[in-house]
């Protein structure tokens, strides 16, 4: 039996409820499937070879060819239904739940023992950071700040303490096009970068493995950072296109003279942890074996000391910097911003999706 545009509308709202993202392949394969269902062959012209995501649904729409109206909702309706049938619906979820009270959805957050724990939490991705990360690592930060522990850490969890930015961060093209998205992009990375300056009471990293790209940069912001010799320390920003930030031009030569900072933030060298200890990066390195052990062991000591005095110390080793820090987080926001409208770096961000089948 065919299906009806009655079972084509439930199929439409039948996606809407799911709750697990089924996957960019699936979704290029069902926006391709209603275009074809609702307006017949594509005869869009096809986006530029940077509009990244317009152009992977031209593709999509366009390999349909000829196929007719009735045949794409058939086939739009059984996929949808064999999607249903694998994927959790969010019509389970609990009505009113408000995810955000509950929980987060990028992050693990646990205060206990006078220390609030912030793990980035997308381990089959290395911790990558999406959008929702930087938007949940703020909130968390805000939330850590007012609360009653004495000191806040940053950790990953699984194999990598983070592998940065999120490569597909560059894809989601809003109307306005590039610009709109790098613009937004920099306000975004500037109010991010500037919730670590402000940060009021200890901040430690706990580097659990390799770290790259703005997870690395952001340490030249925190109070300690402990690393296990697992961890590398890994900044290929020239190789992307891209240029420093989380205020790295500045904390990095100061902390490990420029000299090698420039072999780090220019040409892009990768430090183990022992190397990123003897360059002042890095507080203290151990045995991956009792890295867990040893390093909570000392956390939980340190956050037995009375914090007003931890949070009026902290002020007056950080706070002369703090207006220089701001305005370096503004410049270094504003050269990335051009930066990502560069070819070097679309064409980077191209490389590392394409060899990761995203497009
Ligand atoms: C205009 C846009 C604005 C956006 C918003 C602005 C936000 C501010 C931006 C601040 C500037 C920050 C800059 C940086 O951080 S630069 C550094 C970026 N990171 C990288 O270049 C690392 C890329 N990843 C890798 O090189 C490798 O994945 C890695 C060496 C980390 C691990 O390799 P391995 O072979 O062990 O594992 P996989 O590659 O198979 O990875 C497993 C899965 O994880 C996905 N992954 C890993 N890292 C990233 C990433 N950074 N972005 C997106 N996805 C990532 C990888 O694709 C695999 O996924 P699948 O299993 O689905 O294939």
């Amino acid at each position: 039996m065919r299906a009806s545009q009655k079972d084509f509308e439930n199929a439409m709202n039948q996606v809407k409820l799911l709750k697990k993202d089924p996957g960019n392949e699936v979704k290029l394969k069902l926006y391709s499937l209603y275009k074809q269902a609702t307006e017949g062959p594509c005869n869009m012209p096809k986006p530029g070879v940077f509009d990244l995501i317009n152009k992977a649904k031209w593709d999509a729409w366009n390999a349909l060819g000829s196929l007719p109206k009735e045949t794409a909702r058939q086939n739009y309706v059984d996929l949808v239904s064999s999607l249903s049938s694998s994927l959790e619906s969010s019509s389970q979820v609990e009505p009113g739940t408000d995810r955000k009270s509950t929980g987060y959805e990028t992050l693990m957050v646990t205060s206990e023992d006078g220390i609030t724990k912030i793990m980035l939490n997308r381990p089959t991705k290395k911790n990558a950071l999406n959008v929702e990360m930087y938007h949940e690592i703020m909130h968390a930060l805000k939330a850590a700040s007012k609360d009653d522990s004495a000191i806040t850490v940053l950790t990953g969890n699984g194999d990598y303490y983070s592998s940065g930015n999120d490569l597909t961060n560059f894809t989601d093209i809003p109307p306005g096009g590039v610009e709109e998205k790098a613009k937004n992009g920099a306000i975004l990375l500037r109010e991010f970068v500037g919730c670590f300056i402000d940060f009021p009471k200890p901040l430690i990293a706990v580097v659990n493995g390799p770290a790259v790209g703005i997870s690395v940069t952001l340490l030249g912001l925190f109070d300690a950072v402990y690393a296990s010799d697992r961890a590398t320390f890994h900044t290929p920003f020239s190789h992307l296109g891209q240029s420093p930030e989380g205020c790295s031009s500045y904390t990095f030569p100061k902390i490990m003279s420029p000299a090698k900072a420039t072999e780090m933030l220019v040409f892009g060298k990768k430090l183990t942890a022992g190397e990123a200890c003897a360059q002042g990066l890095v507080t203290e390195v151990f045995p991956d074996s009792t890295f867990q052990k040893e390093v909570w062991t000392r956390l939980k000591a340190f956050a037995k000391l009375p914090p007003n005095a931890m949070r009026i110390s902290k002020e007056i080793i950080r706070n002369r910097e703090k207006e220089k820090l701001h305005a370096v987080n503004a410049e270094e926001c504003s050269v990335l911003q051009g930066r990502w409208l560069s070819d070097e770096c679309m064409n980077a961000v191209v490389n590392f999706l394409s060899r990761k089948s995203k497009l």
